[in-house]
């Protein structure tokens, strides 16, 4: 496959780092990306060469800040429930039997933030910022992105990253668990270096044995995902969801209220 909206390196030997290349849209996804990231883990994962995978964004501005709020109006486009197979992809992010870094160098929102938290490792520059958009653009993660961040930053503050739709600093992402370490943005590429270097030196096997033991305790949120993505599919038809992604492009506050009021 030849990527446009990803760069896939070997950089350093033994190490795949996946860059979404999307900086014009702060490294928004659409179908294509998806696809593409798809193909890539699942290079990187059955390479035997390979015992880390990093993924990141391009540019300083941004990891990632989830779907595109330019392609589309309702559903994505692509293939998955949703459009986009984005369930596919953080189901793949799990299911690679080795480490999987988020190289957070800049905002990672919305369905961006839910892949840095389905990353096994999570180290952020202090020019990262995390949070969830969803009730304020009209979507949801019914899957992986409430009930997974719940197992990892616990029931009350993933409610509140959920329901209020604040953005956290870096620091306060450590603080909560939702990331391992900052540390300044210049040293960003040194410190992923050397938490692979750790890693290429520990074994392979126990490392994918401990990566599936810790999957196995959160693995029917795979099954909630899938059918919350039928619901969400749904909901992504209605004028509610539509008002949040115009509101978006239009840079204007949603006004969610009368479509809810006009409800039988
Ligand atoms: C990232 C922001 C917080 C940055 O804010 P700010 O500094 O004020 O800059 P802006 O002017 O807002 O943005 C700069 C520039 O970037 C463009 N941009 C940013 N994000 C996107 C985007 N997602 N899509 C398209 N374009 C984007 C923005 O338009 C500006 O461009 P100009 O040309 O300069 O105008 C802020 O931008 C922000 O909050 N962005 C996030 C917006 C958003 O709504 N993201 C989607 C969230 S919903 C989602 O991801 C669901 C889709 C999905 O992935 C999913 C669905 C179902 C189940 C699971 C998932 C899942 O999450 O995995």
């Amino acid at each position: 496959m030849d990527y446009q909206d990803i760069v896939y390196e070997e950089r350093p030997r033994g190490v795949a780092r996946i860059t979404i290349n999307r900086p014009a849209s702060y490294n928004a996804f659409r179908g294509q990306t998806v696809e593409e990231l798809i193909h890539a883990f699942l290079k990187a994962g059955w390479d035997r060469s390979i015992a880390v995978i990093v993924l990141t964004g391009a540019g300083d501005k941004a990891f990632c800040t989830g779907g595109d709020q330019g392609a589309h109006e309702g559903q994505y486009d692509g293939r998955g429930t949703i459009g986009l197979p984005i369930d596919e992809l953080q189901s793949l992010i799990r299911d690679v039997p080795k480490p999987v870094i988020a190289r957070v160098n800049g905002f990672a929102i919305g369905g961006g933030n839910v892949l840095a938290t389905l990353c096994d490792l999570t180290i952020a520059s202090d020019k990262a910022q995390f949070g969830q958009v969803g009730p304020k653009v009209g979507s949801v993660d019914p899957g992986f992105g409430t009930a997974y961040l719940a197992r990892v930053i616990g029931e009350k503050k993933a409610r509140e990253l959920w329901y209020l739709c604040r953005r956290y600093t870096a620091q306060q992402a450590v603080e909560m668990g939702l990331a391992n370490v900052v540390v300044p943005h210049a040293e960003l590429d040194a410190e992923v270096d050397r938490w692979c270097q750790e890693l290429l030196e520990r074994s392979p096997t126990a490392l994918a044995l401990a990566k599936r033991s810790f999957n196995a305790d959160t693995e029917s949120i795979r099954g909630i995902s899938s059918m919350g993505m039928q619901a969400l599919s749904l909901y992504y038809e209605t004028e509610e969801s539509k008002e949040g992604g115009r509101a978006f492009r239009e840079k204007r506050k949603p006004n969610f209220r009368p479509e809810v009021a006009a409800k039988p």
